[in-house]
């Protein structure tokens, strides 16, 4: 087995900087975590990629092509087309290693998980050639920090988990760049089972017409009731909470599962030979 997260969001959203973290923290914990580019259009890396789209196809390839001429959105779908139309050169660069731990860091077109069929294609692509995979959904804090801004993150996070239909962690990033006191409210929305969300829509929306508020307090309990998205706070400075969202993903992926199973039949040998 081979162990991957898709690392999606929109864009701007911190995925970059997100996979460089983690690396970083595999280095310090002695842990090899790739990262294989897959945004055709990034200019700067702060890390090395193992795999980069670009040496495949380059967005601009695609824009300054005479029979193409794309814009860049536009450009950036057929980049996705082709990777998968040559499937062979992904297949081949990825190798065939046991138990490598891959970081897709993935463009920002968010139409890519919400709704185009591309990324399902390449995920049906990787799960053949053997990965556990978990998709990572980044949501920049700043764009959830109140309540009707939150039911309309939350409802980009369920749009993509349905879509994509993989496991799912969705990450909160930036957490630095918000005050104490929008901490403070954030952390009534992100508890489970409370009425905050609806709550704060009630008090601080007075101005949204009925129809969209009843609509919005709908989804809002629709979404508590069942559970359906919950988020975790990212906070890149703080070493222990990269490593417990690092530890939640393995689960996910059933990343280390295949050494305790050695081990325990081991333990079950041991115990019959007593
Ligand atoms: N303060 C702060 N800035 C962040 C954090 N994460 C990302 N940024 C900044 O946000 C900007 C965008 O981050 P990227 O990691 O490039 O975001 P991305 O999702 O990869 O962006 P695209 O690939 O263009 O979609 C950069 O200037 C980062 O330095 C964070 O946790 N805290
Ligand atoms: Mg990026």
């Amino acid at each position: 087995m081979r162990y991957a997260q898709l690392v999606t969001g929109p864009a701007g959203s911190g995925k970059s900087t997100y996979c460089n973290a983690l690396v970083q923290h595999g280095f310090n914990t002695k842990r090899e975590i790739n990262i294989v580019n897959l945004d055709p259009a990034a200019e700067y890396f702060s890390y090395e990629p193992f795999i980069d789209i670009r040496n495949l196809i380059h967005v601009q390839d695609t824009m300054e092509d005479e029979d193409l001429q794309f814009g860049p959105n536009g450009g950036l779908l057929y980049c996705m087309d082709y990777l998968i139309k040559n499937a062979d050169w992904l297949q081949g660069q990825l190798g065939t290693q046991e138990d490598d731990y891959i970081l897709f860091d993935c463009p920002g077109q968010i139409e890519l998980y919400t709704h185009l069929t591309t990324f399902r294609k390449l995920i049906a692509l990787l799960q053949s050639w053997n990965f556990n995979l978990c998709c990572v959904y980044l949501l920049d804090v700043q764009f959830m920090t109140d309540g009707a801004k939150f039911v309309s993150g939350t409802m980009s996070a369920l749009s993509v988990m349905v879509n994509l239909e993989l496991p799912h962690v969705n990450l909160l990033t930036k957490m630095d760049l918000i005050s104490k006191s929008t901490k403070k409210q954030l952390d009534r929305f992100l508890e489970p089972d409370s009425h905050a969300l609806l709550g704060d829509i009630e008090l601080n929306h007075s101005w949204f017409n009925d129809k969209y508020k009843r609509l919005t307090d709908a989804i809002g309990q629709l979404v508590e009731d069942h559970s359906l998205v919950r988020f975790l706070p990212l906070n890149l400075n703080d070493e222990e909470n990269l490593s417990d969202i690092l530890l939640t993903i393995d689960n996910i992926l059933q990343f280390g599962e295949d050494q305790d199973v050695k081990t325990k039949d081991y333990d079950v040998i041991d115990e019959e030979n007593d």
